[in-house]
């Protein structure tokens, strides 16, 4: 059994004292620097000037060129986009950092496939919240907290360990679960989960079956309603009781056609399909495919993106959610 951790088992102590430097104010950065400076931590920020600069500073963060921040720091949390990570850290955190100090990731992308290779003389170590940055926001603002894994890759202080838990418990992580996991685990899971069930797999199944509906005549309105609109409802079902919770809420006949129709959809292709995708994350051919996409300046990210945002159940979506109060600002 997976080794779990909560409130209790984590020691705020581990990190009085210390600077933490998080490197970067994105949906994870901003989400975990006030996280923890709300849990009583002394955190800066480390950013090149933008819009990101602007806003930690807005938020009351003393912000430094990434460089100032490392070298102010005993914890560095490298909350930069993956596929920028490794050459900032070659210029701007490496010469920097001191003997002793923990670096820190929340993905374990560029530790995994070799693109980061830190001194021996630092700590290493992962805190990767499973859910969105702003949801590790929005729920340690009610009092509630995302789960999280913690990894320790490196451990040249003997505190390794501690300080993961630390960090967890600072950003709300422990009000909910923290589980042990390596960086390999960590980096192929999260990969696999997001390409093929909860971000590639979800929009390709919503696009499906909005297109299906289109093409043989039904209004697009209609169609978003069906497939889009609905998901987060019957999802949310299922993230509070399971698929059991769900099927006790819908019609005896939406529950029979779930069971006989549902594998049709996904069926043995599917599942080739996924096992193919894994096996491109654990043999780091995904990973090569992406450092070269963006060695190249990205044209088929930014290509299929835009195809995306035109698609007709964005237009459509616009337009219903504007009337709907729930997503008035
Ligand atoms: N998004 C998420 O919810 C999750 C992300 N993660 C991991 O967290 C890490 C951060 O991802 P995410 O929060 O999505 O990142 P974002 O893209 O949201 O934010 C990146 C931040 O880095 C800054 N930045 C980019 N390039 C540089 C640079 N060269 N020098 C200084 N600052 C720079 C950006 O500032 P600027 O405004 O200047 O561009 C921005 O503040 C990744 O490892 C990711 O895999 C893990 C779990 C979930
Ligand atoms: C699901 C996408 C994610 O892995 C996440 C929010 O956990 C990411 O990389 O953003
Ligand atoms: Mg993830
Ligand atoms: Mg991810």
């Amino acid at each position: 059994m997976v080794q779990k951790y909560y409130e209790s088992d984590a020691d705020p102590r581990t990190l009085e004292g210390r600077t933490i430097a998080v490197i970067g104010y994105g949906s994870q950065g901003r989400g975990q620097a006030l996280n923890l400076r709300d849990s009583g931590c002394r955190v800066v920020i480390g950013l090149r000037p933008g819009g990101s600069w602007q806003r930690a500073s807005e938020d009351g963060f003393e912000v430094y060129p990434v460089a100032d921040a490392v070298r102010r720091a005993d914890v560095v949390q490298i909350l930069l986009p993956d596929e920028t990570q490794a050459a900032v850290y070659r210029t701007e955190i490496s010469p920097h950092l001191k003997e002793n100090a923990c670096l820190m990731f929340s993905h374990g992308f560029n530790i995994h496939y070799g693109q980061i290779v830190p001194p021996p003389t630092v700590d290493v170590i992962m805190v990767a919240p499973k859910g969105p940055g702003h949801m590790v926001r929005r729920t340690y603002e009610e009092g509630k907290g995302v789960p999280a894994l913690i990894a320790v890759h490196q451990d040249y202080t003997g505190n390794a360990h501690a300080i993961a838990l630390a960090y967890a418990r600072g950003i709300g992580a422990t009000r909910a679960v923290v589980l042990e996991t390596t960086f390999a685990e960590e980096t192929e899971t999260d990969l696999f989960g997001e390409q093929a069930v909860l971000c590639g797999g979800v929009t390709s199944l919503i696009k499906a079956g909005f297109e299906t509906l289109v093409d043989a005549g039904y209004a697009p309105e209609m169609a978003y309603l069906e497939v889009l609109h609905e998901m987060k409802l019957i999802v949310d079902l299922i993230y509070e009781g399971g698929f059991t919770k769900m099927r006790d809420s819908i019609s005896n006949t939406a529950q029979y056609g779930d069971l006989t129709r549902g594998p049709r959809v996904i069926g043995p292709e599917t599942y080739a399909a996924m096992q193919e995708i894994l096996e491109e994350i654990q043999n780091g051919e995904f990973a090569r495919e992406w450092m070269l996409e963006n060695m190249v300046n990205r044209p088929v990210f930014t290509a299929l993106t835009k195809a995306d945002e035109e698609h007709l159940i964005e237009q459509v979506g616009k337009e219903i959610r504007g009337f709907m109060p729930q997503f008035k600002k």
